[in-house]
């Protein structure tokens, strides 16, 4: 199976690390979700992929072979400052991108065609850019990622600004092109999404790959939970109960962590005496929660910790 390898990457701006060994890998036919705090080193990592940045030291390479300026023309790229000509229609735009890449005017013509329909932009065709609005914009840009007929996807936050149609859409293309065997990757801050699309998840914390893996395997390494919905339960009822810890409270639903060992059938006791009881029951820590686990640093982005 064809992968591409992110080996070792280090990269330094200043005084800052901005990344220190950075390694994965995305197989081809999976959706790698790349996810970390704000400065935590994805946009960098992914420029180094395409090669609009250089690294200090590591190595990224596809299908066992050290990266080309070749081989990096077949990545479909989506940056995350964008890239599109403001005053050019969307269109000529999308041809003329596709045409850079080698295609013959007829295909690009066709390519165009085919993502503008897929990305529901068809109607925009003969618009410039600039007076679509953000959400139709990154369709485009997503289309302009797409048109040359990649054989390996990098998407830096495709997922940011858009409606939930659009996000539908937008999922549905990764998943078909995933299907057609290309490895794709895309940074996101929405975890809920994250969670229901990506086949394995990488966490990065400072630089660094700090966990990774398919979403069960990273919630089965998570505590587990113990979730209490008592819905006229009063404030802080589980506060005082011997090896508990409550993580939330919200409206009757809380959220425990017990001390091993600790006796779950008192917590269940001391519930069904603040009221009647509608859910007890054990759960893994969604990929929100395990995130705050892995990699908040006082709630501060990495940018400002620097
Ligand atoms: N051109 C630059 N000059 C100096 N420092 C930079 C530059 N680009 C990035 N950095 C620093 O490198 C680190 C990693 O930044 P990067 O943009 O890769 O993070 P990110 O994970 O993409 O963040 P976000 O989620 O906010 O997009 C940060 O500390 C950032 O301030």
């Amino acid at each position: 199976m064809k992968r591409l390898e992110i080996d070792g990457i280090s990269k330094r701006y200043g005084d800052v690390i901005a990344l220190a060994d950075m390694t994965f890998d995305v197989r081809a036919g999976e959706i790698f979700g790349f996810v970390g705090s704000n400065g935590a080193g994805k946009t960098t990592t992914m420029r180094i992929i395409l090669g609009v940045l250089a690294s200090d030291g590591g190595q990224v390479r596809w299908d066992g072979t050290a990266i080309t300026t070749d081989t990096r023309r077949n990545i479909g790229y989506m940056p995350e400052e964008r890239g599109l000509y403001p005053r050019m229609r969307v269109g000529e735009q999308l041809v003329y991108l596709a045409r850079l890449h080698g295609m013959s005017q007829a295909n690009a013509t066709a390519a165009m065609r085919e993502w503008t329909d897929r990305l529901g932009v068809a109607a925009r065709r003969d618009d410039e850019v600039q007076k679509l609005s953000l959400g139709n914009q990154q369709r485009v840009q997503l289309a302009a990622a797409l048109v040359h007929d990649p054989e390996i996807l990098v998407l830096d936050e495709p997922f940011s600004g858009l409606d939930p149609v659009a996000v539908d859409v937008m999922s549905q293309v990764l998943r078909d092109k995933a299907a057609h065997g290309v490895p794709v990757m895309f940074s996101s801050h929405q975890l809920d999404l994250v969670e229901r699309i990506c086949d394995r998840v990488g966490i990065v914390r400072s630089g660094s790959m700090v966990a990774n893996g398919t979403v069960n395997e990273l919630r089965s390494g998570g505590e587990e939970r113990i979730i209490v919905t008592v819905p006229q339960a009063r404030t802080g009822w589980a506060d005082d109960l011997p090896g508990v810890r409550v993580l939330s409270q919200e409206n009757g639903r809380t959220s425990i962590e017990l001390a091993a060992g600790a006796d779950d059938q008192a917590v269940l006791r001391a519930a069904l005496e603040t009221g009647p009881l509608h859910e007890f029951a054990r759960q893994r820590p969604s990929l929100t929660e395990l995130f705050r686990d892995i990699v908040s640093v006082n709630g501060e982005s990495e940018g400002e910790k620097a």
